[in-house]
């Protein structure tokens, strides 16, 4: 017997995005961006990074992202950590790696602004909720 249409649940949409904790060439600062002020999470802060694409691994995802919202250079390194969450209306799975700065300086090509911190100061910015574990793993090291 089939469920009625109108009763089936809806599989939430997936998305893989692969993610860049970009460390300046000191290795104490990292990156941060300020999402757009429209579009999902406006206005929160995020490590930069987007979705995986047809046939790419997450450190081929990350260097094109870097270079499409930053326009730099960088150096993907080891991963610090996969994070899955479900959001209201998608599930995320957050590839997370180090990365370090090789050349450029950071544009806002799609992004409203970016900031250099120290790891200790994430506390001070609102990230979405996927996040919290990335910080944590950070504080940690
Ligand atoms: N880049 C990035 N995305 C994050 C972080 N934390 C987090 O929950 N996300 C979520 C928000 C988005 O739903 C998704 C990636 O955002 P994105 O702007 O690069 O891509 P998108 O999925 O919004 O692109 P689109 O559907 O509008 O085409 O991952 C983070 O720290 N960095
Ligand atoms: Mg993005």
């Amino acid at each position: 017997m089939s469920i009625p249409l109108e009763v089936q649940p809806i599989a939430k949409k997936h998305k893989q995005i692969g993610v860049a904790v970009i460390w300046d060439r000191d290795r104490h600062k990292i990156l941060i961006d300020q999402r757009l002020p429209q579009g999902d999470f406006a206005g929160y802060w995020e490590f930069p990074g987007g979705k995986l694409e047809e046939g790419e691994d997450a450190i081929a995802c990350i260097r094109r992202e870097i270079k499409e919202e930053l326009g730099i250079d960088i150096e993907v390194g080891a991963q610090l950590i996969a994070v899955s969450h479900e959001y209201e209306k998608f599930i995320v799975s957050l590839i997370v790696h180090h990365c370090y700065h090789i050349s450029g300086e950071p544009q806002t090509l799609e992004c409203a602004q970016i900031r250099w911190i120290e790891p200790s100061e994430l506390a001070n910015y609102q990230f979405p909720e996927a996040n919290y574990q990335i910080v944590e793993a950070l504080n940690k090291i």
